[in-house]
């Protein structure tokens, strides 16, 4: 994964991909390009990790090297990147769960929800308990999670579960419980880490069409999936990240030639 990366930025209004460009057959109708306000703004940002070294040493492994991009009230950009790029860890930066340990990330006073597998999940509590839990987390009153509550409820569809450890959940189980949640507390962005396949299929269909819905009414969220299909539907641009570099950020079909072709060479490189 080593090695030495450029990274190419399209000035937003002059993307390939669905803002202001052609439809494709089959593709959702294209969105309003961004305009105005940035919501959160990244310059050459880092993160590293501390990293065991040996039984007593440690060190510092960087996750993120330089990441910069401009994410825009009212788009939906997507991150793609091979495993390991750093995806998720740029999702919870984004998230304000942790900060960079270079470079300038500002957050023009919006508040961001990660839509996450079990994020931040205590297990020995139950479903409902996490509920409060991750509330409290995202800026919420008690009272505005009970408001909320029976919303929440009847979108996991966990039945008794509900009130079970979550210790005692599946995977998908975890999964409906966190979208719920992250989804019924609409925050000003919403951060979606590959949610989108997961749970059974009744879930994933119901998960799906309340995204596409929410993302249609113009709000600001950021998606990461490895899936083209899924970026050239829901989103305007597309970040691709490769070796912890923002490589190229733009119109999302360019994205995903880039993407496919960065996946080729790695694959001629075996
Ligand atoms: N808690 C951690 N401690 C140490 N290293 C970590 C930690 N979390 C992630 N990493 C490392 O940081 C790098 C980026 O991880 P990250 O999960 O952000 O990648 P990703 O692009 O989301 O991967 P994937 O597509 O497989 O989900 C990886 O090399 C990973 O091993």
């Amino acid at each position: 994964m080593e090695g030495t990366v450029s990274s190419r930025h399209v000035p937003v209004g002059s993307s390939d991909g669905p803002i202001g460009g052609p439809s494709v057959a089959g593709q959702a109708p294209l969105k309003v390009p961004p305009h105005g306000a940035p919501a959160i703004s990244l310059r050459n940002v880092g993160f590293c990790y501390s990293v065991r070294r040996g039984i007593f040493g440690r060190s510092r492994k960087w996750a993120l090297r330089d990441i910069s991009f401009e994410l825009f009230h009212g788009e939906t950009l997507g991150i793609m990147g091979r495993n390991g790029v750093g995806k998720s860890t740029l999702l919870r930066l984004l998230a304000g769960l942790t900060e960079p340990d270079r470079g300038e990330l500002i957050n023009h006073g919006c508040s961001c929800s990660l839509l996450a597998l079990q994020a931040g999940f205590v297990l020995y509590l139950t479903g409902r308990e996490n509920v409060f839990l991750s509330g409290m987390t995202l800026g919420l009153s008690k009272a505005q999670m009970r408001d909320r509550l029976e919303d929440i409820r009847a979108f996991a569809d966990l039945g008794e579960a509900f009130d079970q450890p979550v210790r005692t959940y599946s995977t998908g189980m975890l999964a409906r419980l966190g979208f719920s949640i992250a989804f019924q507390v609409s925050p000003d962005v919403l951060l979606i880490d590959e949610v989108l396949g997961v749970g059974d299929e009744n879930f994933r269909e119901k998960s799906a069409t309340a995204l596409r819905d929410k993302i249609g009414q113009d709000k600001t969220a950021v998606v990461v999936s490895h899936s083209p299909a899924s970026i050239l539907e829901l989103c305007d641009r597309a970040v691709l990240v490769d070796q912890g570099v923002s490589v190229f950020v733009g119109g999302t079909r360019e994205c995903i030639k880039e993407y496919q072709q960065l996946l080729n060479k790695a694959a001629k490189g075996r």
